[in-house]
Protein backbone atom coordinates (compact mmCIF):
# COMPACT_ATOMS: atom_id res chain seq x y z
CA UNK A 1 0.00 0.00 0.00
CA UNK A 2 1.11 3.87 -0.64
CA UNK A 3 1.85 5.53 2.15
CA UNK A 4 0.38 8.23 0.21
CA UNK A 5 -2.14 7.84 -2.76
CA UNK A 6 -3.56 10.76 -5.09
CA UNK A 7 -6.67 9.56 -7.02
CA UNK A 8 -7.84 10.87 -9.94
CA UNK A 9 -7.57 14.75 -8.47
CA UNK A 10 -8.81 17.13 -10.69
CA UNK A 11 -8.80 21.24 -9.54
CA UNK A 12 -10.40 23.70 -12.13
CA UNK A 13 -10.91 27.33 -12.00
CA UNK A 14 -14.15 27.69 -13.91
CA UNK A 15 -13.17 26.70 -16.93
CA UNK A 16 -9.49 26.34 -16.75
CA UNK A 17 -8.23 23.08 -15.68
CA UNK A 18 -4.95 22.94 -13.77
CA UNK A 19 -5.15 19.02 -12.50
CA UNK A 20 -6.35 16.90 -14.76
CA UNK A 21 -6.62 12.98 -12.97
CA UNK A 22 -3.71 12.85 -11.58
CA UNK A 23 -3.00 9.70 -9.74
CA UNK A 24 0.50 8.77 -7.90
CA UNK A 25 1.14 6.55 -5.36
CA UNK A 26 3.79 7.15 -2.58
CA UNK A 27 5.50 4.08 -0.84
CA UNK A 28 7.44 4.64 2.32
CA UNK A 29 10.63 5.52 2.99
CA UNK A 30 11.10 6.44 -0.44
CA UNK A 31 11.74 9.78 -2.27
CA UNK A 32 9.93 10.65 -5.00
CA UNK A 33 11.28 14.21 -7.56
CA UNK A 34 8.10 15.72 -8.93
CA UNK A 35 9.49 17.52 -12.21
CA UNK A 36 7.62 19.25 -15.25
CA UNK A 37 7.78 21.95 -17.46
CA UNK A 38 6.70 25.83 -15.85
CA UNK A 39 2.91 25.67 -15.22
CA UNK A 40 2.61 21.90 -14.51
CA UNK A 41 1.15 21.39 -11.63
CA UNK A 42 3.27 20.61 -9.33
CA UNK A 43 3.06 23.81 -6.56
CA UNK A 44 -0.90 23.11 -7.47
CA UNK A 45 -0.56 19.41 -6.34
CA UNK A 46 1.45 19.98 -3.18
CA UNK A 47 -1.04 22.89 -2.39
CA UNK A 48 -3.53 19.62 -2.98
CA UNK A 49 -1.86 17.41 -0.83
CA UNK A 50 -1.17 19.74 2.24
CA UNK A 51 -4.94 21.11 2.22
CA UNK A 52 -4.00 24.43 1.34
CA UNK A 53 -6.37 24.59 -1.62
CA UNK A 54 -8.96 21.95 -2.17
CA UNK A 55 -9.37 19.63 -5.10
CA UNK A 56 -12.16 20.02 -7.30
CA UNK A 57 -12.34 15.98 -7.27
CA UNK A 58 -10.30 13.40 -6.56
CA UNK A 59 -8.93 11.74 -3.60
CA UNK A 60 -5.98 12.02 -1.63
CA UNK A 61 -4.96 9.06 1.01
CA UNK A 62 -2.44 9.09 3.63
CA UNK A 63 -2.10 5.40 5.00
CA UNK A 64 -5.42 4.38 3.74
CA UNK A 65 -7.34 7.62 5.65
CA UNK A 66 -9.37 9.79 3.47
CA UNK A 67 -7.53 13.37 3.57
CA UNK A 68 -8.85 15.04 1.13
CA UNK A 69 -10.09 18.77 1.87
CA UNK A 70 -9.21 18.55 5.55
CA UNK A 71 -7.74 21.62 7.14
CA UNK A 72 -4.41 22.85 6.19
CA UNK A 73 -3.79 22.08 10.36
CA UNK A 74 -5.14 19.05 10.48
CA UNK A 75 -3.13 17.60 7.39
CA UNK A 76 -0.12 18.62 9.54
CA UNK A 77 -1.40 17.21 12.26
CA UNK A 78 -1.35 13.76 10.88
CA UNK A 79 2.32 13.95 9.80
CA UNK A 80 2.33 15.64 6.59
CA UNK A 81 5.04 18.66 6.76
CA UNK A 82 5.71 21.04 4.15
CA UNK A 83 9.04 23.58 3.12
CA UNK A 84 7.72 26.20 0.84
CA UNK A 85 9.90 28.12 -1.16
CA UNK A 86 10.72 31.38 0.54
CA UNK A 87 12.16 31.55 3.55
CA UNK A 88 9.93 31.28 7.29
CA UNK A 89 12.83 31.64 9.62
CA UNK A 90 12.19 34.27 12.07
CA UNK A 91 15.92 36.61 10.95
CA UNK A 92 16.02 38.33 14.42
CA UNK A 93 16.12 35.08 16.49
CA UNK A 94 19.19 32.44 16.81
CA UNK A 95 19.01 29.23 14.90
CA UNK A 96 18.37 27.52 18.72
CA UNK A 97 15.41 30.13 19.00
CA UNK A 98 13.47 29.37 15.67
CA UNK A 99 14.28 25.65 16.63
CA UNK A 100 12.89 26.11 19.58
CA UNK A 101 9.90 28.05 17.66
CA UNK A 102 9.45 25.20 15.39
CA UNK A 103 9.53 22.53 18.48
CA UNK A 104 6.44 24.51 20.28
CA UNK A 105 4.38 24.36 17.71
CA UNK A 106 4.33 20.73 17.28
CA UNK A 107 1.07 18.97 16.83
CA UNK A 108 1.47 16.69 19.03
CA UNK A 109 -0.52 17.33 22.27
CA UNK A 110 1.92 15.72 24.65
CA UNK A 111 4.65 17.40 23.85
CA UNK A 112 3.04 20.72 23.92
CA UNK A 113 2.84 19.76 27.39
CA UNK A 114 5.98 19.51 28.14
CA UNK A 115 7.35 22.58 25.37
CA UNK A 116 11.10 22.47 24.59
CA UNK A 117 12.33 22.65 28.27
CA UNK A 118 12.98 18.58 27.86
CA UNK A 119 15.33 16.33 27.37
CA UNK A 120 13.50 15.45 24.28
CA UNK A 121 14.06 19.23 22.58
CA UNK A 122 17.91 19.09 23.48
CA UNK A 123 18.00 15.59 22.02
CA UNK A 124 16.10 16.39 18.89
CA UNK A 125 18.29 19.89 18.71
CA UNK A 126 21.15 17.53 19.15
CA UNK A 127 19.97 14.90 15.81
CA UNK A 128 18.66 17.89 13.44
CA UNK A 129 21.32 20.33 13.85
CA UNK A 130 24.16 17.59 12.92
CA UNK A 131 21.56 16.46 9.86
CA UNK A 132 21.16 19.98 9.17
CA UNK A 133 24.60 20.79 9.73
CA UNK A 134 24.03 23.53 12.03
CA UNK A 135 25.46 22.47 15.20
CA UNK A 136 28.13 24.93 15.04
CA UNK A 137 25.39 27.68 14.00
CA UNK A 138 23.21 27.18 16.99
CA UNK A 139 23.82 30.72 18.80
CA UNK A 140 24.24 32.78 15.40
CA UNK A 141 21.26 35.33 14.60
CA UNK A 142 19.03 33.34 11.97
CA UNK A 143 19.53 36.73 9.38
CA UNK A 144 23.34 35.88 9.50
CA UNK A 145 22.88 32.59 7.97
CA UNK A 146 24.38 31.97 4.44
CA UNK A 147 21.44 30.92 1.80
CA UNK A 148 22.02 27.68 1.82
CA UNK A 149 21.96 27.27 5.49
CA UNK A 150 18.98 29.27 5.93
CA UNK A 151 17.04 26.69 3.58
CA UNK A 152 19.01 24.09 5.87
CA UNK A 153 17.72 25.86 9.20
CA UNK A 154 14.06 25.94 7.63
CA UNK A 155 14.34 22.09 7.03
CA UNK A 156 15.33 21.30 10.40
CA UNK A 157 12.12 23.48 11.10
CA UNK A 158 9.83 21.53 9.52
CA UNK A 159 11.84 18.27 11.22
CA UNK A 160 11.10 19.63 14.59
CA UNK A 161 7.53 19.03 14.24
CA UNK A 162 8.29 15.24 13.21
CA UNK A 163 6.28 14.60 9.91
CA UNK A 164 6.12 11.16 8.53
CA UNK A 165 5.39 12.72 4.95
CA UNK A 166 8.04 15.93 4.22
CA UNK A 167 7.10 17.73 1.51
CA UNK A 168 9.75 20.38 -0.53
CA UNK A 169 9.64 23.14 -2.99
CA UNK A 170 12.48 23.74 -4.73
CA UNK A 171 14.72 23.47 -2.12
CA UNK A 172 18.47 24.15 -3.81
CA UNK A 173 16.77 26.83 -5.84
CA UNK A 174 19.60 29.36 -5.57
CA UNK A 175 22.44 27.31 -3.91
CA UNK A 176 25.92 27.48 -5.03
CA UNK A 177 26.92 24.30 -6.71
CA UNK A 178 28.90 23.17 -2.68
CA UNK A 179 25.48 23.99 -1.50
CA UNK A 180 23.49 21.71 -3.58
CA UNK A 181 25.79 18.56 -2.90
CA UNK A 182 25.58 19.39 1.07
CA UNK A 183 22.01 19.55 0.66
CA UNK A 184 21.93 16.08 -1.75
CA UNK A 185 23.53 14.94 1.06
CA UNK A 186 21.31 15.45 3.89
CA UNK A 187 18.07 14.59 1.89
CA UNK A 188 20.19 10.74 1.33
CA UNK A 189 20.52 11.05 5.01
CA UNK A 190 16.98 12.00 5.76
CA UNK A 191 15.17 9.27 3.40
CA UNK A 192 16.35 6.50 5.48
CA UNK A 193 13.86 7.72 8.35
CA UNK A 194 11.35 10.05 6.68
CA UNK A 195 9.10 9.59 3.00
CA UNK A 196 9.82 12.73 1.22
CA UNK A 197 8.08 14.35 -1.97
CA UNK A 198 10.29 17.00 -3.64
CA UNK A 199 9.49 19.97 -6.24
CA UNK A 200 12.00 20.51 -8.20
CA UNK A 201 13.52 21.64 -11.62
CA UNK A 202 17.31 20.98 -11.43
CA UNK A 203 18.12 17.58 -12.75
CA UNK A 204 21.44 17.30 -11.85
CA UNK A 205 20.34 17.50 -8.22
CA UNK A 206 17.06 15.15 -8.73
CA UNK A 207 19.22 12.80 -10.53
CA UNK A 208 21.52 12.64 -7.07
CA UNK A 209 18.52 12.23 -4.95
CA UNK A 210 15.60 10.29 -6.20
CA UNK A 211 14.56 7.13 -6.04
CA UNK A 212 11.47 7.79 -8.08
CA UNK A 213 11.08 10.42 -10.25
CA UNK A 214 7.53 11.49 -11.13
CA UNK A 215 6.66 13.98 -14.63
CA UNK A 216 3.80 16.26 -14.97
CA UNK A 217 2.79 17.99 -18.01
CA UNK A 218 -0.25 20.26 -18.21
CA UNK A 219 -1.57 18.99 -14.64
CA UNK A 220 -1.50 15.36 -15.70
CA UNK A 221 0.87 12.18 -15.10
CA UNK A 222 3.50 12.42 -17.80
CA UNK A 223 5.96 9.69 -16.93
CA UNK A 224 7.31 7.80 -14.02
CA UNK A 225 10.56 5.76 -12.88
CA UNK A 226 14.24 5.82 -12.55
CA UNK A 227 15.81 9.35 -13.61
CA UNK A 228 17.64 7.38 -16.33
CA UNK A 229 14.04 6.01 -17.61
CA UNK A 230 12.41 9.21 -17.27
CA UNK A 231 15.16 11.17 -19.34
CA UNK A 232 15.16 8.46 -22.21
CA UNK A 233 11.17 8.90 -22.48
CA UNK A 234 10.53 9.80 -25.60
CA UNK A 235 7.05 11.78 -24.46
CA UNK A 236 9.07 13.71 -21.62
CA UNK A 237 11.86 14.47 -24.14
CA UNK A 238 9.42 16.63 -26.31
CA UNK A 239 7.47 18.69 -23.33
CA UNK A 240 10.80 20.24 -22.68
CA UNK A 241 12.47 22.51 -25.09
CA UNK A 242 15.58 21.19 -26.66
CA UNK A 243 14.61 17.72 -26.45
CA UNK A 244 16.76 17.73 -22.53
CA UNK A 245 15.59 17.50 -19.44
CA UNK A 246 17.05 20.77 -17.56
N1 LIG B 1 -5.43 30.59 -8.25
C1 LIG B 1 -5.26 30.32 -9.54
N2 LIG B 1 -6.17 30.73 -10.47
C2 LIG B 1 -5.99 30.44 -11.76
N3 LIG B 1 -4.92 29.76 -12.24
C3 LIG B 1 -4.01 29.36 -11.38
C4 LIG B 1 -4.11 29.59 -9.99
N4 LIG B 1 -3.02 29.05 -9.39
C5 LIG B 1 -2.25 28.51 -10.36
N5 LIG B 1 -2.84 28.69 -11.56
C6 LIG B 1 -2.32 28.21 -12.85
O1 LIG B 1 -2.21 26.82 -12.76
C7 LIG B 1 -1.12 26.34 -13.53
C8 LIG B 1 -0.26 25.44 -12.68
O2 LIG B 1 0.46 26.23 -11.73
P1 LIG B 1 1.51 25.60 -10.70
O3 LIG B 1 2.09 26.73 -9.93
O4 LIG B 1 0.89 24.49 -9.95
O5 LIG B 1 2.61 25.00 -11.69
P2 LIG B 1 4.09 24.51 -11.37
O6 LIG B 1 4.26 23.22 -12.10
O7 LIG B 1 4.33 24.49 -9.92
O8 LIG B 1 4.96 25.63 -12.07
P3 LIG B 1 6.41 26.24 -11.67
O9 LIG B 1 7.40 25.17 -12.01
O10 LIG B 1 6.52 27.42 -12.57
O11 LIG B 1 6.36 26.59 -10.23
C9 LIG B 1 -0.40 27.57 -14.07
O12 LIG B 1 -0.78 27.76 -15.42
C10 LIG B 1 -0.92 28.69 -13.19
O13 LIG B 1 -0.94 29.90 -13.89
Amino acid sequence: MGMLEIRDLNKSYDAIHIINGFSLDVTELTLCCLVGPNGAGKTTTMDLITGRQKPTSGQVLFYGDDITGLDEHEIARRGIGRKFQVPAVLKDLSVRENFQVAYSRTTNPLRNIFKFHSKGFERKLDEIGTLAGLNERLDTQAGLLSHGETQWLEIGMVLMQDPRLLLMDEPVAGMTEIEIEKTARIFNQLKKTHTLIVVEHDMGFVREIADVVTVMHMGSLLAQGTISQVESNPRVKEVYLGNEVH
